[in-house]
């Protein structure tokens, strides 16, 4: 069986920082393993709410996604975050393509929950596209954004961008789904970095409160790619050279 291929989950909380993400990105790219990139956004859409004099709230790590926060999040993770991680894969040295989960229906999904809005909860991806574009030697960069399928269209759902890089990893049956984040792993209740974390022992520092806020989603991705034998591993996206130095870096997600 050919490997699958490297997803790479861009925090909202690194982008921006000065470290190599983007030529790493182009780098593997270049020598023919071109990876396929998932981003987030929330700080930026956060900005742009409170701009516009809209609070954000989160509950369990996802954002309450009312009328008027869904077309903001729209314009930000599609739109002018998309366009910027494109713009610097491209300056780069790799030709990147950029587009949301509502492109193509590429996540179909249902309301999570009606109390958070339209927040989105992933059923099925249709991997079309980022095939097309990954074979094509082009690095498809997706935003946060999903759909759920109707008339006369479909409603665009905002998604958190790890469950979004949980399940693109799983679909595509990828071997490796990196997590660049502003955190050099995941910490104990000391505040510890956990090297190696095991499904039973996340479970239970979600309940017991020690793994919080987006971190949570973070976990439940990751315990999704892993149950399904994707590699998993969360670093510290503000490291220079982050990608190319994983061995032992961040927490390792293990069975
Ligand atoms: N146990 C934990 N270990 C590490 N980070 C945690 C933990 N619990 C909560 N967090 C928070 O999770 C954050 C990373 O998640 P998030 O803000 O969603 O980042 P990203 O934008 O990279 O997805 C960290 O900055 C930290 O504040
Ligand atoms: C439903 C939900 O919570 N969506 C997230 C999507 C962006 C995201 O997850 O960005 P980070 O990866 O930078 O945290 C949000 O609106 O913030």
């Amino acid at each position: 069986m050919t490997p699958g291929p490297f997803v790479i989950k861009v925090g909202g909380s690194t982008l921006g920082s000065t470290d190599t993400t983007y030529a790493d990105i182009a780098a593997l790219a270049r020598s023919g393993d071109v990876p396929v990139v998932v981003h987030g956004g929330g700080a930026e859409a956060s900005r742009w709410l409170e701009a516009m004099g809209i609070p954000s709230r989160f509950e369990r790590g996802l954002r309450v996604t009312d009328e008027r926060v869904l077309p903001v999040v729209v314009a930000v993770f599609a739109g002018l975050v998309n366009k910027r991680i494109v713009a610097a894969v491209n300056a780069a040295g790799a030709t990147a393509v950029g587009f949301s989960g509502a492109d193509g229906r590429v996540l179909e999904c249902r309301i999570a929950d009606p109390s958070l809005g339209f927040v989105g909860e992933p059923v099925r991806v249709n991997p079309g596209p980022i095939l097309a574009l990954q074979q094509a030697g082009i690095v498809p960069v997706i935003g946060p954004i999903g759909a759920v399928p109707g008339e006369p269209a479909d409603q665009l759902v905002n998604v958190n961008a790890d469950t979004v890089a949980g399940n693109i990893a799983a679909a595509l049956g990828a071997r490796r789904l990196v997590f660049l984040t502003d955190v050099e792993g995941v910490r104990d209740a000391a505040g510890e970095r956990i090297p190696r974390l095991d499904a039973a022992r996340a479970r239970s520092l979600i309940a017991d409160g020690t793994i919080s806020g987006g971190m949570i989603p973070k976990i439940e991705a990751c315990l999704h790619a892993l149950a399904l034998g994707v590699e998993v591993q969360i670093v510290d996206g503000r490291r220079p050279g982050a990608l190319q130095s994983l061995e032992g870096a961040g927490t390792l997600l293990v069975p």
